[in-house]
């Protein structure tokens, strides 16, 4: 057999670099001349609004993970940019940028999990309900890319309002005859990251050691944290319960507020999503017993879509734990939660039905 000449083998990388489309270089520069073989084993990601302010710290930290790849970041702007900066790191992952529309089915095909940050943050003064009219489009718009070209990804949806979107990209996939309930799940880990840090702010405990289980949706009254089932056991007097409540109920806004119209959370945010997609991707790989909080098409309630502990399997939620026993407090919030929740899910299928 022929010795591989140097030709071929730069060609070999690049193909291996770029199937399709080619990634964005400067003019003139040609790909390493380097003699890869082919792509470590590990799961192949997806960030969709991969230049934002969560997709950028989000992309270092997918790049980190060991468990990944192939780290496909995709968005309207910039990602060549952000492509060449976080290629440069000397992790596992081999990435690929994207850049608008044209490119997104290159850059979802084959995907095992696709995280979405796409869409527009809130300023100070807006609710989450706000961004609908904006992000419903761009949600839509992704999740038919994801229901064409890898309609068995897994997917974890940030975009705001997550308690509306979750139920479009579930109409979506529904039309496209893709749906699986399992493999959508909305990102809701930044609540539970938020009352496990201010939990352990109460108790003068570390966080790490701290979870609190938070259950309804992501925003307002529909963040329900339920302070009775606080891992380690404890108890709590009622102004530490009313001041935890609605502290982690208005942590969103707590930082929109702060950065005083530069966006919203991004850094704990692009952390939470992170944590959440490496538990994704453990039990992806056959992990037993990996639990997080997420909202999730459910039958704990009478809502179709509601946020609990969910197993984590190969498949994606492979099952939906119940609420647990509550207290008469956080009976009257789940009350509350599901009033404001059930319009938010009705929104988002009115969108795509309209
Ligand atoms: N689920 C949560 O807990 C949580 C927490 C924080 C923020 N969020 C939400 O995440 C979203 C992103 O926040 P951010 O601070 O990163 O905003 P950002 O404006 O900094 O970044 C959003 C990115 O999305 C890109 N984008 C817009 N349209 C797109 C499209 N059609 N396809 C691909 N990319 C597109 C933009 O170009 C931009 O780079 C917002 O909706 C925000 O409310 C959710
Ligand atoms: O508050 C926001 O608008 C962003 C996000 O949903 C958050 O909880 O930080």
């Amino acid at each position: 057999m022929q010795p591989d000449s140097a030709s071929h083998r730069i060609a070999r990388v690049a193909a291996h670099l770029s199937p399709s489309p080619r990634p964005q270089m400067e003019e003139g520069v040609r790909p390493a001349p380097c003699r890869a073989k082919g792509g470590a084993p590990g799961f192949k990601v997806a960030v969709l609004g991969a230049a934002g302010g969560i997709g950028q710290p989000l992309s270092l930290l997918m790049k980190l993970n060991p468990l990944v790849s192939v780290l496909h970041l995709y968005d309207v702007v910039n990602t060549p940019g952000v492509t060449a900066d976080v290629s440069h790191m000397d992790t596992t992952a081999v990435v690929r940028g994207f850049l608008g529309p044209n490119q997104l089915e290159a850059a979802l095909t084959g995907m095992d999990l696709v995280i979405i940050p796409a869409g527009l943050p809130r300023k100070p003064g807006m609710t989450r309900d706000d961004l609908f009219n904006k992000n419903a489009g761009i949600v839509r718009s992704l999740c038919e890319g994801v229901a064409k070209c890898c309609p068995n990804a897994i997917v974890n949806l940030i975009s705001n309002p997550v308690n509306s979107t979750v139920p479009i990209a579930a109409e979506v996939f529904k039309k496209a005859g893709t749906y699986d309930p399992k493999r959508l799940l909305g990102v809701t880990t930044l609540d539970v990251a938020r009352a496990n840090t201010f939990v352990a702010e109460v108790l003068g405990i570390d966080p790490k050691d701290v979870n609190v289980p938070v259950v309804g949706g992501h925003a307002g009254v529909t963040i329900l944290p339920l302070l009775s089932q606080v891992h380690p056991p404890c108890s709590f007097t009622p102004d530490e319960i009313s001041y935890l409540t609605k502290r982690i109920q208005n942590g969103g806004t707590e930082v929109v507020e702060a950065k005083a119209g530069a966006g919203s959370a991004t850094l704990s945010m692009a952390f939470a999503a992170a944590k959440f997609g490496d538990a994704c991707l453990r039990a992806m790989r056959g992990d037993a017993g990996v639990v997080e909080c997420s909202y999730v098409a459910s039958a704990v309630t009478e809502l179709p879509f509601f946020a609990t502990k969910v197993r984590l399997g190969r498949a994606g939620a492979e099952e939906v734990l119940p609420l647990g026993p509550l207290n008469d407090f956080e009976r009257a919030g789940l009350e509350m939660a599901k009033k404001e929740l059930m319009e938010s899910i009705q929104k988002g299928i009115d969108f795509m039905n309209k």
